[in-house]
């Protein structure tokens, strides 16, 4: 999306066809820097260091670690090798297991001097299908953010409400639950987004609010904790925050924070949405309880990184030295609490049969 006057996706192969390039997202919204990524370990560290991060990229370069990867080896063992060194990076979002897992498909049959070939050719398969995705997404998205808009008479923007960063950043190119906002805009359609700085990483702070800029959509930042006071006080006509892994019955593993997001929002009769591709279905879970919850370290609650007025970057502490932090970087939202599931093949209920009615072919394998 919009970078300044430039159109960006957020990882794309080098102009030398075999190195990929990604923005450095724990650099934003500071710096604007681009990041050549040569190995697989350079993929590994981008992911396991979130310089790229969202379930969606994050399966995308992974994708791209498999074409970096086999440049060096391509063999059978390689190839099984490469996929458990990148699955070992973040355990919480699917789309990682997933792109592995299609990866090795196509590639696992091939001649191993055919693979480097044919894994950048379905690295840029999931790249391009991830933007078509998401524009669909956005499409099916919008008609929620209408709706509102026409029952306010088109007197007064919606008013939506997101968490952390699921926006362009998140994914190759549109976000998932951004995609609706930005779709509204182009359609003229008036919005405002409350945007969750999102404590400990402050993606809201440092990658939404950036986006929303970027794309002159008129947003405020929040803390973390004013959210249930907006809802209360009818500030808030819509929440649609992204996921990292969604089960098979509907249950929403989303970055920490979310479930009690959706729990203010049924206090306050507010539909809560969740926009996903299905490649963030795990069709392998019911009980969202069994997602791993991916635990980080405890110096990001400790500390803060910013600008200093003088325009350098540092990091502060702020807490007394010897605290102990926990830091689970995601929770689990039952089904129960989510309106409804915005996918690229239409929105349904967050439940067996409403994903099973989207995807047939998943849900009966
Ligand atoms: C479209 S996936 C966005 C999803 O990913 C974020 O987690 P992280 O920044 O740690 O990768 C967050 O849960 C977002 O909702």
């Amino acid at each position: 999306m919009k970078v300044g006057d430039r159109h960006y996706h957020s990882i794309w192969l080098a102009d030398d066809g075999w190195g990929v390039e990604i923005i450095d997202q724990t650099r934003l919204p500071h710096r604007f820097e681009v990041v050549r990524l040569e190995t697989l370990a350079d993929a590994c560290r981008a992911i396991s260091d979130m310089l790229v991060r969202g379930a969606p990229l994050i399966g995308a370069t992974a994708a791209y670690g498999f074409c970096l990867g086999l440049r060096r080896d391509s063999s059978d063992q390689a190839l099984l090798q490469i996929g458990e060194q990148l699955v070992r990076c973040r355990p919480t979002a699917v789309n990682l297991r997933w792109a592995v897992e299609r990866m090795r498909l196509v590639l696992a049959p091939l001649p191993a001097e055919t693979r480097v070939e044919a894994a950048y050719r379905e690295a840029g398969r999931i790249c391009g299908e991830d933007v078509a995705t998401n524009e669909a997404i956005g499409r099916h998205g919008v008609e929620l953010i209408r709706r509102i808009w026409e029952e306010k008479e088109k007197k007064t923007p919606v008013n939506i409400l997101t968490h952390c960063n699921a926006g362009w950043l998140a994914t190759v190119d549109w976000g998932t639950a951004l995609a609706p906002v930005y779709r509204a805009v182009q359609e003229g359609i008036a919005v405002h987004v409350w945007v969750d700085e999102t404590r400990p990483r402050n993606q809201g702070a440092h990658l939404t609010a950036w986006e929303l800029a970027a794309h002159g959509i008129d947003h405020h930042l929040i803390v973390d904790n004013a959210g249930g006071h907006l809802m209360q006080h009818g500030m808030v006509d819509i929440c649609i925050v992204g996921t990292d892994r969604t089960t098979a019955s509907g249950d929403v593993c989303n970055k920490i924070g979310t479930y009690l997001k959706a729990l203010a929002a049924r206090d306050n009769n507010i539909p809560f949405y969740v926009a996903l591709p299905g490649s963030t279905i795990d069709w392998t879970l019911t009980d969202g309880r069994e997602i791993p919850i991916e635990e980080r370290d405890q110096d990001e609650i400790l500390r803060v990184w910013g600008r200093e007025e003088g325009g350098d970057l540092t990091r502060v502490s702020i807490a007394p030295e010897q605290t102990p932090a926990a830091n689970p970087a995601f929770d689990v939202t039952p089904a129960g609490l989510v309106t409804g599931l915005i996918t690229e093949r239409g929105i349904c209920p967050a439940s067996r049969e409403g994903l099973a009615g989207l995807y047939p072919e998943e849900a009966g394998a």
